[in-house]
């Protein structure tokens, strides 16, 4: 049976803005992303069965249709035309869940990627980006990675040079978001504090850290009111981060560090204070990749 496996990072927002509304509902955002080295390994084989078949210890990923997973497969069949065939897909998940880190859409993203390659259909990048948009805003980004400035609803990505070396220490509060309600939340909210998402773009681009990390800012990150979220940044502050914010709608919160041995103190203060979820990461310059 032929089989693939696939890395998939996690993805962080160093900066979100909410610039408008479509259509639809969804919001037209300005951001910047940037892919690290925390990631799920999504191993993907085809066979002789029927639909779609999904592995996961964790029991809080669904195994059906809601996984992205599924419908990253269904988005792909219905894009190719090609007949459906059986897809055995096993995550070993490692991003968070709920945690505003793209976990589910990585993985989505590496399933197209994989499809691709096993069924030798030559779709390019962008196209494969294209059907990732219709499972979920994040998934372009997540198949493109490395650092950029992005648009639309997620799907306008602008390529920006890799990031000097720095050190990301991520931590997952107890307390989970759902990604809609968020959005819900920040339509019903008046937001005093909007990034200057030029700043942090001139800061990434001239390589700056300090700059970049004193310029982060979400907008979605008042609209909860969430108090673990202001606990969890003052800690990483008095750790000597040099800036710390929310990655997308939570509840994931992203510090930047210089030195090393700071981060490194900071993952165990977090740690002592009760914070399992705390992660030490390096920006990386690539999206899903075949392993
Ligand atoms: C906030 C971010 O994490 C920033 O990177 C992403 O935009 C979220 O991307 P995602 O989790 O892939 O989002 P989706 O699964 O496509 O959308 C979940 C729900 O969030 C809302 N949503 C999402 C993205 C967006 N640009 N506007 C929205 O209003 C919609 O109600 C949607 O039904
Ligand atoms: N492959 C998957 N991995 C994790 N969760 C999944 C997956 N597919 C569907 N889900 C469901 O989606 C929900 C949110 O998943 P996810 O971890 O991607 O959210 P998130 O961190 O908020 O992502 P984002 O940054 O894209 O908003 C989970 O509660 C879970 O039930």
């Amino acid at each position: 049976m032929d089989a693939i496996k696939i890395k998939a990072p996690a993805k962080i927002n160093l900066s979100i803005d909410v610039v408008g509304k479509r259509y639809d509902g969804y919001h037209l955002l300005r951001m910047i992303n940037q892919s690290i080295d925390l990631m799920d390994t999504v191993t993907v084989s085809l066979g002789e069965f029927d639909g779609v078949v999904i592995e996961c210890e964790d029991e809080r990923v669904p195994k059906d249709e809601r996984n992205t997973v599924y419908k990253a497969c269904r988005a792909f069949f219905a894009h190719t035309g090609r007949e459906p065939v059986g897809v055995r897909v096993e995550i070993e998940k490692e991003i968070p869940i709920e945690a505003g880190l793209a976990g589910g859409s990585a993985d989505a993203a590496a399933v197209l990627v994989a499809l691709n390659h096993l069924l030798e259909t030559g779709l390019s990048v962008e196209e494969l980006c294209g059907i990732g948009e219709k499972v979920g805003a994040d998934v372009p980004f997540c198949i493109q990675g490395g650092t950029a400035f992005v648009e639309g609803i997620g799907e306008v990505l602008s390529p920006l040079p890799p990031l000097p070396k720095c050190y990301f220490v991520v931590s997952k509060p107890d307390l989970s978001i759902r990604t809609a309600d968020c959005f819900r939340a920040f339509d019903g909210e008046g937001i005093s504090r909007r990034p200057d998402i030029d700043k942090i773009t001139a800061a990434v681009i001239a390589g700056e850290i300090g700059e970049m990390a004193s310029s982060m800012c979400n907008v979605l990150e008042e609209v909860g009111h969430y108090e673990q979220i202001e606990s969890l940044k003052a800690l990483m502050l008095r750790e000597d981060a040099l800036g710390a914010v929310m990655s997308g709608s939570g509840s994931a919160v992203v510090s930047v560090f210089e030195d090393k041995g700071d981060a490194k103190r900071c993952v165990r203060e977090l740690e002592a204070a009760g914070y399992a979820d705390t992660f030490l990461c390096k920006p990386v310059e690539y999206g899903c990749t075949i392993k």
